[in-house]
């Protein structure tokens, strides 16, 4: 079984999906962390992150494994462990460029794939592009202000500046963004944490 949840920058869907997989006793996997941990290695390595070949032969001298828990995702590269350093500003400044490069996508898309069932699937193409046949998908929206007020709870940044900077990341990841035509939508912004939990698991039994 795979659950998808996807959705816009700051919706919910890490806290959402770690839920929802702990309900279910089963892992979640944070796409986003992949694209994190490119961009994070790319940036230490000076690279140019519009480049493709450069990032993609880092990846390849010192592979990256993403380590799914239902509690949280832990992403390595060798015996070093990059996740508490994949949500800077400065990695969600050079993301989407990353995210842009079909070639980092193809190796997302492969690493995801290759995980073993049941699991708990978050990011922005999980129900349409990676994951087309899972049984339950799920699309996160809220107002790119609620959104950034949520942020700013974990953030010491004002929330005008985190709703610009929200709001650019949707913009650059609208592509890959659009929820899959079979995925109930959920509007977050009416909602606590454990309600949108909740409606999720509601529909899954
Ligand atoms: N329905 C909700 N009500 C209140 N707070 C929420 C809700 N959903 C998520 N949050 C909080 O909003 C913040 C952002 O949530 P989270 O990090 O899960 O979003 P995300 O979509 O995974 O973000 P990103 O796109 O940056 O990975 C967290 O502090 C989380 O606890
Ligand atoms: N399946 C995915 C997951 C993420 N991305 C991009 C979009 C974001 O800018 C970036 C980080 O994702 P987040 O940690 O904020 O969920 O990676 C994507 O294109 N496809």
């Amino acid at each position: 079984m795979i659950v998808t949840i996807d959705g816009v920058a700051a919706s919910g869907k890490s806290s959402v999906s770690s839920g929802v997989a702990q309900a279910l006793g089963v892992p979640y996997v944070s796409s986003g962390l992949l694209y994190r941990a490119a961009t994070l290695l790319g940036l230490e390595a000076s690279l140019d992150l519009h480049a493709a070949p450069g990032l993609l032969a880092l990846l390849g001298a010192h592979p990256v494994r993403l380590e799914p828990l239902a509690g949280g995702n832990r992403v390595w590269q060798g015996e070093r462990e990059l996740t508490d350093d994949l949500h800077s500003s400065r990695v969600d400044r050079g993301v989407s460029v990353v995210a842009a490069l079909p070639e980092v996508r193809e190796w997302v898309d492969a690493q995801l794939r290759a995980l073993p069932e049941p699991f708990v699937a978050e990011g922005r193409d999980m129900g349409t592009n990676v994951f087309p046949h899972a049984s339950h998908k799920f699309y996160l929206t809220a107002s790119a202000r609620i959104r950034a007020e949520r942020r700013a709870r974990e953030r010491p940044e004002d929330v005008p500046a985190i709703e610009a900077a929200l709001q650019r990341r949707d913009e650059l990841d609208t592509v890959q963004s659009a929820p899959a035509p079979d995925a109930l939508v959920i509007d977050t912004g009416p909602l606590d944490l454990q309600g949108v939990i909740d409606t999720i698991l509601t529909r899954l039994h």
